[in-house]
């Protein structure tokens, strides 16, 4: 994981930002991000609604250093004093970059138009980037990570959807009547909906092949389970933050009338992954 350089870096070497809510790190504010000159940095406002790169999860994604600003602090700001608090803080700040339906200030009214009246300095403001027609935003994201449709959330996010979880104990069923499992417990981040996804794991910087099993365990005891199984690998007591990159889903979840047909087809969920990673 990349370090976070914002506590490293002098906020008076700052010469640009972009400014934004920035939850996923999409393509859309990568292209943003290229605006910046060498002395860039990211500008969010968190609005406490990020779900794709929750709490400081933004840092990971660039090389730029992250700075984040609670929107409950400064919404109420006017426009000369949301300037003012930007020349506070990066003191050399000479460009702001923005996309086309950047807002701030009081009740969202002041636009690019005042951004540009207010700010002495240069702004670029990008036009709506899309994807085959379909415009990138972090709302679409999180409605194609919702139905799962991960592969088209991937194609925008530029990179595989990933959450990070903590270890937590099973019912102790899956080693001995089906697969051994890793157990998450996941907060702050979207989930993907109930199904059979072909992932992989991450567990201390290693990436591992898995597939992972997201929903309620209708075949045994009925409770939401998050869990992951490493294909190939017999690693046991994992504990503490993993991470699950997703690549695509295998199918939705199912109830079985016996372990044995539950087992049959986790094996079947095994080969399909295979398939993908053997490609
Ligand atoms: C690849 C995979 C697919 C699964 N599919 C289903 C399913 O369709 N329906 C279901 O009720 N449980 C499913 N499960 C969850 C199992 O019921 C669960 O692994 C088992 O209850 C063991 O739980 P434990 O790890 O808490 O012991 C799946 C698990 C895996 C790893
Ligand atoms: N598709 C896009 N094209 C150009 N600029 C964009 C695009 N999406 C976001 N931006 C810009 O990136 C910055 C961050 O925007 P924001 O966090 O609102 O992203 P978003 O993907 O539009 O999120 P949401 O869907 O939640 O509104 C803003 O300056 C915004 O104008």
């Amino acid at each position: 994981m990349k370090k976070s350089y914002s506590t490293l870096i002098n906020k008076k070497n700052i010469t640009s930002i972009a400014i934004g809510g920035f939850d996923g790190m999409h393509i859309a504010h990568q292209q943003l991000f290229k605006k910046l000159d060498q002395n860039g940095a990211i500008v969010v406002i968190e609005s406490g609604h990020s779900n794709l790169t929750p709490k400081s999860n933004r840092q990971e994604y660039t090389h730029f250093p992250v700075y984040y600003y609670v929107l409950d602090n400064i919404k109420h700001l006017e426009g000369e004093e949301f300037i003012k608090l930007l020349k506070e803080e990066f003191p050399n700040l000479k460009k702001i970059i923005v996309g086309f339906d950047f807002c701030f200030g009081k009740n969202r009214k002041y636009n690019t138009l005042g951004l540009k009246k207010l700010f002495e300095g240069e702004v670029i403001v990008v036009d709506e980037i899309c994807d085959n027609n379909l415009a990138i935003h972090s709302r679409y994201i999180r409605e194609f990570i919702r139905v799962g449709n991960i592969k088209k959330a991937n194609e925008l996010l530029g990179k595989n959807y990933k959450i990070i979880g903590q270890t937590t104990k099973g019912q102790g069923l899956g080693k001995k009547s089906f697969v051994p499992t890793i157990n998450l417990t996941v907060e702050n981040f979207l989930l993907p909906n109930e199904g059979v996804y072909i992932t992989k794991t991450i567990i201390k910087d290693k990436s591992y092949n898995s597939v992972t099993f997201l929903g309620h365990r209708v075949t045994t005891d009925g409770s939401y389970a998050i869990e992951t199984h490493l294909i190939g690998e017999d690693i046991i007591n994992i504990m503490g933050k993993i991470q699950i990159e997703f690549i695509d889903k295998i199918r939705e979840n199912q109830k079985f009338d016996n372990f044995e047909d539950l087992k049959k087809q986790i094996d079947k969920d095994i080969n399909n992954a295979l398939k993908y990673f053997d490609k």
